[in-house]
Formats: C-alpha cells, structure tokens, sequence
C-alpha cells in the first residue's frame, strides 16, 4: 500500500525537480548553502562533517565539502554498493575531484586510499572543483585540508571492507595504502547533511527508494548509542519545490533533526 503511495509520491517530487530551470537551481542552491555557512551553528561548530557528492538535481554540495576542508573539518563522503551504504573520510578536494565513478555515474570512495593521498603535497596543490567530481555544476575554489594527523595504517574493524558482498574495491589495504577513516569505528560525527526527494518540514523524508540513508542513520545510532558516542545532528539540504505538507511513511524512515530549504 504505501509502497505504492511512495512510488506516486516520487514520480511527483521527479517532476517538480526536473520543472526547476538551471538557473533557478543555481540561485536556490547558492541560498541555501549560503544558510549553512552563515547561520546554521551545528554546521559551523561541527567538526566532523558527513555530507553528499550532489547529483545535478540536488542542492550543489561543492562549496560546502570547499568550506568544510578549508576549516580542517573532517569529511566524509558516501559509498554505496549492493545494499548498503558507508561514509568513507576524504582528504582534501584533490582527494574528492579524483575518486572513481560508479556505473551510475556517482563518484565513490573505495574503503583503502593510496598513502599519497594524506601528503601534505597532495592536499595543498590548487584542485578541481568537487562539484565536477560529483557531477554537478562548478564551483572556483582556492585553499583546502590538511593531512590528518593520526591515519590508520590498517582496516581496523569489520565495518571497514566486509560488508559488502558483490564489488571488490580495487584499491586494497597493502603496504602503500591506508584505510579511510569510517565513523562507525571512530565515533568522530557530530552532522549528517542528508539529500533526498522529498521532506516535510518537520523532518519526513523519502528518498530514492533503497532505504541507503534509513538503513545507514539507524547503523549510526545504534553503533553510536551502544558505545556511549554522542549521536550526530542530522539536517536535510532540499529546494523549497521538495517541501509537502506531508510524505508517507512506514516504520524504517528516519526522521531527520532539521530540514534547511
Ligand atoms: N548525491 C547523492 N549521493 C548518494 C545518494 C543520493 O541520494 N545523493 N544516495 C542515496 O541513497 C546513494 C545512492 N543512491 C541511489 C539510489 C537509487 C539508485 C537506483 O535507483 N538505482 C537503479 C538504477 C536507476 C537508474 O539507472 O536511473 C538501480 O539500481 O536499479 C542508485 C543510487 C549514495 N550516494
Ligand atoms: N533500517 C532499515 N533496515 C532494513 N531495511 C530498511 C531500513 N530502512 C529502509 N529499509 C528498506 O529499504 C527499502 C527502501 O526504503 P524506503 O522506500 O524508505 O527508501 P528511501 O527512504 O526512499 O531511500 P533512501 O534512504 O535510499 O534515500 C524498503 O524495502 C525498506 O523496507
């Protein structure tokens, strides 16, 4: 029944996205992002960011993954395969502009990173734009990250590399690389920006209908709960055309904290 519903719902929020011109996007997304970076103060106090590579129809991420390394946050952006989802650590924007894309199209971390990716070298030279990494519209930005201090030199836990069973990373734990650092094992996540189809303003949401971000934010607060971790904010970046009055919904939808459009 609502599995129906939910199909109808998002044939609509597919439609009200697409009637959205280019540059309308652009300017509603500039707004947007601009809310973050001047008023919202979990953004500006977070140290610990998880946040999307945006996709051409979703609120450009670019200027925030710039900000956020700029400030020395830690970043971390999603991995999908099969059916479920993990937020690896990037490094630096050059990190991000040279990540492999999926089928569709979506750049991914894989699980291990080359060493060369933490010198300090390689995340200080002038970088492409995230945006063009995720697809999406460019952005011109300047400085970046710093290295992080503590890198781990192997795959710690199980979250690391073996919850997936179809795709083998290409890049494997070896004596050149090191695994990306996964919240699930450090506990280091105080804000979840969060894409999708559709949201109310209280924080419903449906997404693109594989559960990836239900099933990753109740991994996240369980895992953070059972080991005493603070739980991460959540905040839904979304165009004011995503926003309806109410969103069908079933037992596995999370809701999220703040919904910014
Ligand atoms: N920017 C961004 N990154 C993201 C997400 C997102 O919503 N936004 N995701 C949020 O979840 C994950 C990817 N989500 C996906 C959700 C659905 C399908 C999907 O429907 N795949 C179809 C093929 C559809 C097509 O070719 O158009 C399939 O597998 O059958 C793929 C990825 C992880 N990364
Ligand atoms: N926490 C969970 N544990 C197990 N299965 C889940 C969980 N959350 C969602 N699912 C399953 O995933 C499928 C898709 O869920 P749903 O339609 O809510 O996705 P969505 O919110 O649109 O997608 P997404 O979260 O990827 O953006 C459903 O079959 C649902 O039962």
């Amino acid at each position: 029944m609502s599995l129906q519903l939910k199909s109808l719902v998002r044939k609509e929020l597919r439609a009200r996205l697409r009637a959205m011109d280019t540059a309308t996007r652009a300017a509603e997304s500039k707004r947007i992002v601009t809310q973050v970076l001047t008023q919202c103060e979990r953004y500006k106090q977070a140290k610990h960011v998880a946040m999307f590579l945006s996709m051409p129809s979703e609120v450009d991420t670019a200027e925030l993954l710039a900000d956020s390394l700029k400030a020395g946050k830690t970043v971390y952006v999603p991995r999908y395969e099969a059916d479920t989802m993990d937020f690896l650590r990037v490094y630096s924007l050059r990190d991000i502009a040279t990540l492999p894309r999926n089928e569709m199209n979506i750049a991914q971390p894989e699980y291990h990173v080359s060493q060369s990716v933490l010198t300090p070298e390689a995340t200080e030279v002038e970088m492409a734009s995230p945006a063009e990494a995720a697809g999406g519209a460019s952005v011109t930005t300047t400085s970046e990250t710093t290295a992080p201090t503590t890198a781990p030199t192997t795959a710690t836990t199980a979250h690391s590399n073996t919850t997936t069973t179809n795709t083998t990373p290409s890049i494997k734990e070896s004596a050149e690389t090191v695994a990306r650092e996964n919240p699930l094992d450090n506990g280091k996540l105080d804000l979840i920006l969060v894409p999708g189809l559709g949201f109310t303003a209280a924080g419903d949401r449906i997404g693109r209908g594989k559960g990836y971000y239900d099933k990753y934010l109740t991994r996240i607060f369980t895992t953070f709960a059972a080991n005493g971790w603070t739980a991460p904010a959540t905040i839904a970046l979304t165009f004011p055309c995503q926003i309806m009055d109410s969103i069908p919904t079933d037992a596995t939808d999370v809701r999220i904290g703040h919904v910014l459009f």
